[in-house]
This record gives structure tokens, C-alpha cells and sequence, in this order.
């Protein structure tokens, strides 16, 4: 091993030298060389700070489940939203009646039952959630320089725990339907531009941490709509009235958010998360050099003679690429490198939130079972959707077809705009335009299924084969490019979803 450090060591020298000749250039050399003594200090302490019982990694995956927790539980809770507006908007219609015909009272109020969706909650909903991630996503790249990471991080979770104890509160308090869905896409965009703030600084801290807390992270993130859909059963098993069912739902959200600031909090205070986090913004760059240098290092040391050359090859390409690293980044060159993948992700996010949920939560059960009807939503829409999603999601753990170089991904992704019309025919009522195809719940179920999985396998293959395209010191700008086209792809999704609306 302390052969192969001297080799590397020697090899720095050369290979920085020969890609730089100022004198500036010199000086930072002769720097980086200095550091060397404390990098091999570095590595054995690396060595010695663990993850002791998987504590970091368990809060990274709570804080990942805590990112997505709004979300999921506003899209949830569809029913909920739209039994108290049509409700109390029926209610309105009636009282504008002439009592006298009654067999008009029965007719209007019937209609205005049925007719459900005369705010638009889902469409909206789904607008108002993803515009400010678009914003805020773009906010929090200037934010994060002015704003300490505490402050956003903490801030924005106590901000989301307390807009959750509003929302909890509402359900208890009467008002009228307007003052209702006014507080409540309020509540929406307020929620979710923390949401955003807080997504972003998280995927921001998380660059410190060695690469699988990425992913714990995520799978957080994919956990976090099956938590709220296991919520909404839960409380409607109970047997409680309607709104106390919505109060037990509600009450959730607050309590996960609790028990994330506790985590966060918590985070600093363990020695794995306080030695990675140590790491300085000046520093993380050739922090990351260090890095790369220890764990081949490592990996080294367990190699047979045949295959150091090969290993020493590749010592030599992270020398050249960490030689670039100096180099300016430049966000087109980069763009012009992962436009597949951006194209992709924009594509299946747009796919899947122009009918996801505002298509989709409209769906009830062709069946006249009373109980099948009340778990047909929760089940079959969300239930499915967070599950398969998340098993697409993991399947990218397996394999990465059809790899970095296929020009055809986005043409493969675009097929999936079948799924538009197939649930726009589903057992939707009061529709204006179109039949009624797929009747059977089956179908539902079939649609939702392929959807749900093709989402999470496409989503994360784009956001794991994006840095494959790139040299490791634009990996940084990717995550930031690709966390943009990821917000946009859930915007133009959530605008298309009105265009859809309206055709049905
Ligand atoms: N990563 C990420 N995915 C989101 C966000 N909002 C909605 N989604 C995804 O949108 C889909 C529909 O809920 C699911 O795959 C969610 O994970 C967000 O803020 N960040």
C-alpha cells in the first residue's frame, strides 16, 4: 500500500505538471503536494470513523421520506378535499333553490353532487405544488449562499410541521367551500416551496456523504407517498367518523416532520455525519480527489499483481480528470452531454403528472360494493402507484438498460403517453367527451401497475446514468441540471393535466 501511495504521489507530479505551467498553476500543485502527508492521515482516519449502527444512514433515509411527506399526503387526501368542497358547494346550490319544486332541489343537488370537481382541486393541487419546486429549485441556488444550511434545512422543516398543524386544525374548523380551497392551495404552495428549499439543501449536504446515502435517500423519497397511502387506510379502517378519519391522517404528517427535526438535529452529533460534513465548500472538490485517491487505494490492496497495472491505469484517469477539476465547469458543455437523460426525465415526469392525480383519483370502482368503493382510491391509485414506483425505482439497483449510450431512451420513455388515453377511457364519471372503455377495475389496475414501475425505473435510470456521461468534477453541475429538468418535467406534467382534463 505505501508503494502505491509513493506511485501515486509520483504520479500526481507528472501528470498536473504536464497539464499546467503557470505559475499559479505551480503554486497550487506544490500545495495539493503538501497535503499529501495529511491525506494519507486522512484516509486512515477515514478509516476509522464508521457509520456506527447505521445511525446516518437511517436518518438520511427518514429526512429523504421527510422531503416527499407533503406531497404525498395532499395527493392522498384527494377525498377527503373534494367530499368537503362538494359537499358544502352542493349545500350552497341547494339553499339557492326554490324550495317549493322539489323535484328540482332533487335534480340541482344531484348534479352539483356529481359534478365534484367544480374547483378543479386535483388540477390545481398538482399546479400549485410543482410551480414553486420550479422556483424555489432556482431560489435555493442563490439561497444557499446567502442562507446558512441550518437555518434552510431546520427552518423549512419547522415551517412544513407548522403548515401541517394548520391543515390539521381545518378539518375541525367550518368554513365556506371558496375560504376553503383558498387557505388550502395556500397552504399547498407554501408547503411545498419549503419543500423545495429543503429537497435542495438536503441533495446539497448529501454531496458530502459517500455516494449510497444518495440513494437511502431516495428510496426515502419513494417511501414517503406508500407511508401516506398506508396512513390514509389506516385511519379509514378505524371506523371513525369523516372528519376525525382526517384528523388521525393529518396528524401523521406532523408527527413525521417532528421526528425529522430530530434527526437533523441529531445528525451533527454523530461522528461519521461530523467527519464527512467537516468537509468545507472550498475544500469538497479536492476533498473528493482525496477521496477517490483512498478508495482506490483501498481497493488496490486486495488486487493481484496482474491487475495493479490495470488499477495504476486507473489512478492515472482520476489524476487527469481531478487535473480538470480546476478547470471551470461549463453548465452547456455538460447540458450538451446528459440531453438524453434530461429530455427523459422531463418526458416521464411529464407523462406522469398530466394524469397523476388528476386523472387518475377521479377513477371509481365499476363494482357496487359500498366498502370496495371507499379503498378503491387509496388502493388501487395510490397504494400501487408509491409501491410500484418504488420497485422501479430499486430496479435500477439490477440493471441500467439500455445504458448510457442509446440515443433511443426518450423515444422508448414517450411511449408511455399511452397511459393517457388509457386512463382518460377509465371509469370516470360526469365526463363530457369521452366513454367509458375500460370499466373494469381490472384495467385500472393494469394501467397502474405498468405506469407506476415504468415512472420509477425511468426516472432514476435518467438520474443514475446522467453522471455516467459526465467527468467527476461536472458531476456537481449534472446533479444541479438534472434536479431542474426533474422539476420541470413535474411542472409541465401538472400543466398538461388541465389540458386533459378539460378533453374529458
Ligand atoms: N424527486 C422528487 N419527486 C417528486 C417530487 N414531487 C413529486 N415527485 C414524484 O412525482 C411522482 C408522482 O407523485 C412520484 O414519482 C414522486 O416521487 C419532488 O419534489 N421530488
Amino acid at each position: 500500500m505505501a508503494r502505491t501511495a509513493a506511485l501515486l504521489i509520483e504520479n500526481h507530479g507528472k501528470c498536473s505538471l504536464s497539464a499546467c505551467d503557470t505559475d499559479e498553476s505551480l503554486r497550487s500543485l506544490l500545495q495539493v503536494n503538501e497535503g499529501h502527508q495529511k491525506e494519507t492521515s486522512r484516509m486512515s482516519l477515514k478509516d476509522e470513523v464508521q457509520d456506527k449502527y447505521r445511525l446516518v444512514a437511517v436518518i438520511v433515509f427518514i429526512l429523504g421520506l421527510g422531503t416527499l411527506l407533503p406531497w404525498n399526503f395532499f395527493i392522498t387526501a384527494i377525498p377527503y378535499f373534494q367530499s368537503r368542497l362538494t359537499t358544502e358547494k352542493a349545500l350552497d346550490r341547494i339553499s339557492e333553490l326554490d324550495y317549493s319544486n322539489t323535484s328540482l332541489a332533487n335534480n340541482t343537488s344531484d348534479k352539483a353532487l356529481h359534478s365534484g370537481d367544480d374547483f378543479q382541486f386535483n388540477n390545481w393541487m398538482t399546479l400549485l405544488a410543482q410551480l414553486p419546486l420550479l422556483l424555489c429549485t432556482f431560489l435555493n441556488s442563490f439561497l444557499y449562499q446567502c442562507v446558512p444550511e441550518k437555518v434552510r434545512i431546520a427552518g423549512s422543516m419547522v415551517a412544513i410541521l407548522f403548515l401541517f398543524t394548520i391543515t390539521a386544525v381545518l378539518v375541525k374548523v367550518e368554513m365556506s367551500p371558496q375560504t376553503f380551497f383558498d387557505v388550502t392551495m395556500s397552504t399547498i404552495w407554501f408547503i411545498n416551496a419549503f419543500c423545495a428549499i429543503l429537497q435542495g439543501s438536503l441533495f446539497g449536504l448529501l454531496t458530502l456523504l459517500p455516494q449510497t446515502y444518495s440513494s437511502l435517500f431516495l428510496s426515502g423519497q419513494g417511501m414517503a407517498g406508500t407511508f401516506a397511502a398506508l396512513a390514509m387506510l389506516l385511519s379509514m379502517s378505524s371506523g371513525a367518523d369523516h372528519r376525525t378519519t382526517a384528523l388521525g391522517y393529518f396528524v401523521t404528517p406532523c408527527i413525521g416532520t417532528f421526528i425529522s427535526i430530530m434527526c437533523y438535529l441529531m445528525l451533527p452529533r454523530l461522528d461519521f455525519a461530523k467527519f464527512h460534513f467537516s468537509k468545507s465548500g472550498s475544500n469538497s472538490a479536492k476533498n473528493y480527489e482525496l477521496d477517490t485517491k483512498a478508495e482506490l487505494l483501498q481497493q488496490e490492496v486486495n488486487l493481484e499483481a496482474a491487475e495493479q497495472k490495470q488499477a495504476m491505469h486507473k489512478v492515472k484517469e482520476a489524476e487527469v480528470l481531478t487535473g480538470e477539476g480546476a478547470q471551470k465547469v461549463s453548465m452547456c458543455a455538460v447540458l450538451r452531454k446528459i440531453w438524453i437523460m434530461a429530455v427523459t426525465i422531463v418526458l416521464t415526469f411529464g407523462v406522469t403528472l398530466s394524469v397523476f392525480p388528476a386523472i387518475t383519483a377521479a377513477v371509481q370502482s365499476g363494482t357496487t360494493d359500498e366498502n370496495w368503493g371507499r379503498f378503491f382510491n387509496p388502493v388501487c391509485c395510490f397504494l400501487i402507484f408509491n409501491v410500484m414506483d418504488w420497485a422501479g425505482r430499486s430496479l435500477t439497483s439490477y440493471t441500467l438498460w439500455p445504458g448510457p449510450d442509446c440515443k433511443f431512451l426518450p423515444l422508448i420513455v414517450a411511449v408511455r403517453f399511452i397511459f393517457v388515453p388509457a386512463f382518460m377511457l377509465c371509469n370516470i364519471s360526469g365526463k363530457s367527451y369521452l366513454p367509458i372503455v375500460f370499466g373494469n377495475d381490472a384495467w385500472f389496475v393494469i394501467f397502474m401497475i405498468f405506469f407506476s414501475f415504468t415512472n420509477g425505473y425511468f426516472v432514476s435510470l435518467s438520474m443514475c446514468l446522467a453522471p455516467k456521461k459526465v467527468l467527476p468534477h461536472e458531476c456537481e453541475a449534472t446533479g444541479a441540471i438534472m434536479t431542474f429538468f426533474l422539476a420541470l418535467g413535474l411542472s409541465v406534467g401538472a400543466g398538461l393535466s388541465f389540458l386533459f382534463k378539460a378533453l374529458l
